[in-house]
């Protein structure tokens, strides 16, 4: 069964990795790019975890105090038993899960992502194949770039001063146009074109709402 794609608001999040291994590294990677606060615990703890900044590492195993104030567990030891077992113990506390090792032991699983600022796309195999959904991601970099993460910054810093004026079945053409234009034409356009663009949308609108007032 496929697995529907949420988008989880991590800033300042308490997330504990149990193990501290090269997938553990990984992991630890994304949930830091999302603003997660990481706690490690493992016996054995690789170079390249220990020195990131502002992540707490514990050289011990994992124990069942750890998962205190946690919204989020990744069990990433090589014990299959452990990660079961920290399963099992955070389901019973209502704490999002991701075992490694096992599906079964998940109540979420990792994508492969792109991430351009707040533009984020995410794909998943459903657990058939982590290659497959590395491949997805490759295919669609060179779409969501660096570009387009920078153009969905300028959408959203306009939006609301768009809502106050624009009437909700022009907006979205705005957008469309706005988007358009960043993609198709160099520079960016800048933010007197922008203040144009909602200007003539804006004028449209008025226009349309006596328009109608008139009929
Ligand atoms: C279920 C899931 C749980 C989870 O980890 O969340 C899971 C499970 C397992 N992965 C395994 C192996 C590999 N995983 C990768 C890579 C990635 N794995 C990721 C996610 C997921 N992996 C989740 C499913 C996602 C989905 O399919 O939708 C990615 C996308 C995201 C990330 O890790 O952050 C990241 C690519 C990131 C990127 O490139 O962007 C590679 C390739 C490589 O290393 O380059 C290999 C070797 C090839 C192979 O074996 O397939 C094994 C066997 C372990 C063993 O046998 O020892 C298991 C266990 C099992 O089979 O269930
Ligand atoms: N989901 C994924 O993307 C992938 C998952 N895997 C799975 O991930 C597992 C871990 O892989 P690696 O990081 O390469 O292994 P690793 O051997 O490098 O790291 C395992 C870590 O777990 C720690 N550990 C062991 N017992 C512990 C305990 N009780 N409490 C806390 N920490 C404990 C060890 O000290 C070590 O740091 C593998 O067994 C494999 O099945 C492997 C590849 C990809």
């Amino acid at each position: 069964m496929a697995y529907f794609p949420l988008f989880l608001q991590l800033e300042k999040q308490q997330c504990l990795v149990a193990g501290g291994g090269r997938v553990a590294l990984r992991k630890i990677r994304a949930l830091r790019e999302f603003g997660g606060e990481v706690e490690v615990v493992s016996p054995e703890i690789i170079q390249p975890i220990l020195q990131m900044p502002d992540v707490i590492c514990r050289c011990r195993a994992f124990q069942i105090s750890d998962l205190e104030g946690k919204t989020l567990v990744i069990a990433a030891t090589d014990e299959k038993e452990e990660n079961h077992r920290i399963s099992m113990a955070c389901r019973e506390k209502g704490i999002l899960v991701n075992a490694v090792d096992q599906t079964e032991d998940c109540s979420f699983i990792f994508p492969a992502y792109i991430k351009q600022g707040d533009a984020v796309a995410a794909f998943s195999s459903g657990g058939n194949s982590p290659v497959a959904a590395q491949y997805m991601k490759r295919q669609m970099e060179p779409v969501l770039t660096k570009h387009l993460g920078e153009l969905t910054k300028c959408l959203g810093d306009i939006r609301a001063a768009v809502k106050e004026q624009i009437d909700v079945r022009d907006r979205k053409h705005l957008y469309e146009e706005i988007l358009r234009i960043g993609l198709e034409e160099e520079p960016m356009p800048g933010e007197e074109e922008i203040q144009q663009l909602i200007e003539t949308y804006s004028r449209k609108s008025r226009k349309e709402i006596w328009t109608e007032q008139e009929d």
